[in-house]
Formats: structure tokens, sequence, C-alpha cells
């Protein structure tokens, strides 16, 4: 399993139901600040610290912590945002176990410290920061914060306002959505999920080997290429070929034991100049690619393929095929003012790798009604009645059943012309070895990150399928 990605209710209900079965909530309280005060020593093991508590439970976590930090022999000094004698419930406990003296919050601004311990608000805040807080927030230097950096919403990932830029963030039991969505992701630092005995239920995840990595696709010693899959990747026209290609090389360099580019007429002599492994195959019409793809068991069909009626003609034979379908780009486009007219035909093993706008032309305003962008994928794989992938720096693969994947293992220098043919590749690749959709579309994803990651700057699109082998070799911890 990759760590659980859990919306604020959902936390608040595992909560409930621990509280419910006996436990004590101040004991739960007493784990997390203790969590958040060694989280905070081990990676941070020198300086003074300011610790800023609100008036609820996160400032309750940091009243614990705080504590904790001066038995560890940190120098700290606690400020809060209300008169202690305000406080109320598990906070007020949590403020009796702090034997220091607590200054008023807006001390805070001009005492001298190296790193903060940011125990404002949680990620259920309920109005934006104002004042004091907001001018804490934006004052910079080192911070660490307790569930999210305050100012941020936990389930929709943006800040209300003014909000803390964390080096790092604990949070307990598993992520929050602002923890891998984006623009909240960018504002935690590195995160940690601290286990406290609250355990959540979810169907969502951050990606991780651990996800697939069991169902990698493997040869073994009986193994021939027909036994891989025969993946088939529809081109586009003459002066637009290299998109399949690139998608097509993906796919044999993730495994599939054959590959083809279908190429209409006029395409086939620029495409035969620049294959070699893959193989070529000539459809002129949407009849001759129903023909092509009866020995396949994956085809691509969009990238570069042209907005046109033949696109359109393409996919619906596809959908028609025994073969799974991933559908990229112009295959997407050409039923933007028809939606319905893709969806009604989609299978549910088929994968949809729409990015912002190609998803917003499809599925309209899903991503500014839903709560955050998990939801808005939920939502239209629902709708699409296939596995969508939206793609971003927080890339997220839903399924129709609700179960999600967050991708956020990447780098900006991906987002570069003919990354997302070769992403198709990847997961098209996988699938054609057997792979169920939503673990390929994972995996390919995660393989993408990691060559991106090591490509690094000036990378360019063709570099990433020569960085597979390394990659795959460490995934099945072979040596090489
Ligand atoms: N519920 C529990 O038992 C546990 C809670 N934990 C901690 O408790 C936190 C959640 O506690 P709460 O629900 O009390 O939430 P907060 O600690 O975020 O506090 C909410 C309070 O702040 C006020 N507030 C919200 N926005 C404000 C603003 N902009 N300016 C001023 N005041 C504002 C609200 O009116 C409310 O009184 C989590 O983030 C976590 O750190 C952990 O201790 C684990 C256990
Ligand atoms: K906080």
């Amino acid at each position: 399993m990759g760590r659980p990605i859990i919306t604020p209710a959902e936390m608040t209900a595992a909560e409930q139901a621990v509280f419910d079965a006996g436990t004590d909530s101040f004991d739960i309280m007493t784990r997390a600040g203790i969590a958040a005060a060694e989280f905070l020593h081990a990676r941070w093991p020198e300086g003074t610290i300011q610790v800023l508590c609100g008036p609820g439970g996160n400032g309750g976590d940091g009243f614990i912590a705080a504590a904790r930090l001066a038995k560890l022999w940190r120098t700290v000094e606690v400020f809060c945002l209300v008169d202690p004698s305000a406080l109320t419930g598990d906070a007020a406990k949590a403020a009796a176990q702090w034997q220091g003296g607590v200054r008023p919050l807006e001390a805070a601004l001009s005492a001298p410290h190296d790193l903060v311990l940011d125990a404002l608000f949680g990620g259920g805040l309920s109005r934006p920061l104002d004042g004091v807080p907001a001018a804490l927030a934006t004052r910079g230097g080192r911070v660490i914060s307790i569930d999210v950096p305050s100012g941020i919403d936990g389930l929709t990932a943006k800040p209300l306002g003014a909000c803390f830029r964390a080096d790092g963030t604990i949070t307990f039991s598993g992520l929050r959505p602002a923890h891998v969505l984006q623009p909240g992701a960018a504002l935690c630092g590195v995160v940690f999920a601290a286990d406290i005995g609250v355990p959540a239920q979810t169907q969502a995840v951050e990606n991780s080997p651990l996800i697939w990595g069991p169902a990698m696709p493997r040869p073994g010693p009986e193994g021939y290429k027909h036994k891989r899959g025969h993946l088939k990747v529809v081109s586009g026209p003459a002066a637009s070929t290299g998109a399949a290609r690139m998608a097509a090389r993906a796919g044999l360099r993730v495994g599939a034991g054959l590959v083809t580019v279908v190429s209409g007429h006029g395409a086939m002599s620029v495409n035969a100049g620049h294959l070699t492994a893959v193989m070529l195959e000539e459809a002129n019409s949407a009849d001759d690619l129903a023909a092509a793809i009866q020995n396949a068991q994956v085809v691509i069909a969009g990238p570069a393929a042209g907005i046109t009626p033949s696109t359109r003609a393409n996919v619906e034979v596809l959908l028609k095929g025994a073969a799974r379908a991933v559908l990229d780009a112009d295959a997407l486009t050409v039923f933007d003012s028809h939606p319905a007219e893709l969806f009604k035909r989609l299978r549910p093993d088929d994968v949809l790798t729409p990015h912002v706008g190609e998803f917003r032309r499809l599925f309209g305003d899903l991503l500014d009604t839903e709560a955050n962008k998990i939801e808005a994928t939920r939502k239209a794989a629902a709708k699409a009645g296939c596995v969508v992938l939206l793609k971003g720096a927080d890339t997220v693969i839903a399924a129709p059943d609700g179960q999600a994947v967050v991708n956020t293992h990447a780098t900006p220098w991906l987002a570069t012309a003919g990354s997302g043919d070769v992403l198709a590749g990847f997961i098209a690749g996988l699938m054609a070895q057997g792979m169920a959709t939503l673990p390929a579309a994972a995996m390919g994803a995660w393989l993408h990150g990691e060559a991106g990651l090591r490509v690094g700057a000036g990378l360019i699109s063709e570099d990433l399928e020569a960085q597979v082998p390394n990659i795959l070799s460490a995934l099945h911890g072979e040596r090489r």
C-alpha cells in the first residue's frame, strides 16, 4: 500500500470511532504532539524554537510538542493566539502539560528564533488568517507545521488567504489532499505521516511501487514475445508521426512483446524511415483499423492524430474491438462537443489520459465544482465509465468505483512536448502484458516521473525511454 490520503472528514470519523471504542481523546492528542516534537527534533536537531499555538486541537498538539521538545533539551518559547485560560477541552489539558511561560502571539513577531513550530490551525480552517497569524505566516524563515501549514484548507489544498510555507509538515494516520495536490503540496515541504493509533478508511492512496510492484509484468523462463502482448499505436498523418512513434517505443521499452504503428498510406514512408524494432502496418480507413487491431491486446489512439472525422471514426471502431484502449489528446478532443458519444462506448478497462484542458473539454467544470482534483477525477471516471488519468504535477488516476491514486513522483522538467505520448506508451505497454488498467496507469505515471527525475534539467521526451532499463532493473531487484 502507498500512504493513504484521508479527507479531514474521514479523519474526524476515524477519530470518533476510536473514541467510541473507549480511547481517551487526550491520549490521541498526546501521541500527536509527541510525534510532532520527535519529527522536528530528528530532522532539525539544532536551533531555538518558537511554538505558535492556536485556539483548538492544533494548538493542543503544539503545547504537547513544546513540553516534549523541552525534555529533549531544546530551547523553546511558546506563543498563543488566545489567553491560555480561554482554552477548553483537550487543548486546555495540553496547555497544562507545558511548564514554561506562554506569551501573546504578537510577541512572536519580534522574538529571536531559528525554527517555528506552526500549531495555529489544522486543515479544517473555517476562515482566512488575518491580523497577527497572517503577519507570522508571511514573514518567512524555517517552519515546521502540524497537520497542514496554517492557512491551507486540508481538503481543497488551497490557501484561504495568507498561509505558512513549511519546510516540513507532520500529519497523522495518513496524508490529507493538501499534502499531495497543488498548490498546497508545494507549501508543505517534506511530509511525514505518523501513526497515532487512528486507522482511517479511504479509497485514495499516494502512488508508490508498493501498490503495483507485486503486479509488475516479468517474463518467465518460458516467456516469448507473443506471450508479452501486442500493442498497436495509431499514427497521425505524414507531418505528425513522431508522437505515435514515441508512444510505441515507450511501450516496447516497458516490455510489450510486439509493438506496431498503424499508419495511413501517406505516412507509411516517413514511419518506415524511423522504425526498427517497432513494426509498421498500413490502414487507410476505420474498417482497415478494425481488421488491424484484431490481434492486439491494447491500442493507443490520439497522439497527434488530428481533430478530424477519421480520428473519431477510428476511436469508434477501436471501442468496438476486443483490445483495451488508451485514449489521449486528439482522440479526446474530437468528442468535446458530444462527450456522451464517447462515454457510452468506453469500457471499464479503457483509460483516458487528458491534461487539464482536455479534461475540461470532456468533463466541463468538475474541477471547479468538486472539492478537489481527486474528487473531480473520480466523478469523471464514473461519468466516462473507465479509468481516467488527469495529468499534472499532481497526477490523479481514478477508477469508476472510486479508487484513486495520486502521483507526485515527478519533476517540472517533464512539462515538455511529447512527454504525454511517452506516458501513454508506458501505460499501454504495461497493459499489453496483462496488467490491470488502474495499476498499469499508476506504474506508468511513476516510471514517467522517475525517468524525468533521472534526466532532470535539459530533458526532452526522447530521453525518457532510455532510462527505463535501469529503473525496471532496480524495481525487479536485478543487478546491472
Ligand atoms: N480531534 C482530535 O482528537 C485530534 C486532533 N488533532 C489536532 O487537532 C487539530 C484539529 O483541531 P480543531 O478541530 O480544534 O481545529 P483547529 O486547531 O484548526 O482550531 C479551530 C479553531 O480555530 C478557529 N479558527 C478557524 N479559523 C480561524 C482564523 N482564521 N482565525 C482565528 N480563529 C480561527 C475556529 O473557530 C476553531 O475554534 C488537527 O489539526 C490536529 O492537529 C490531533 O491532536 C489528533 C487528535
Ligand atoms: K498548522
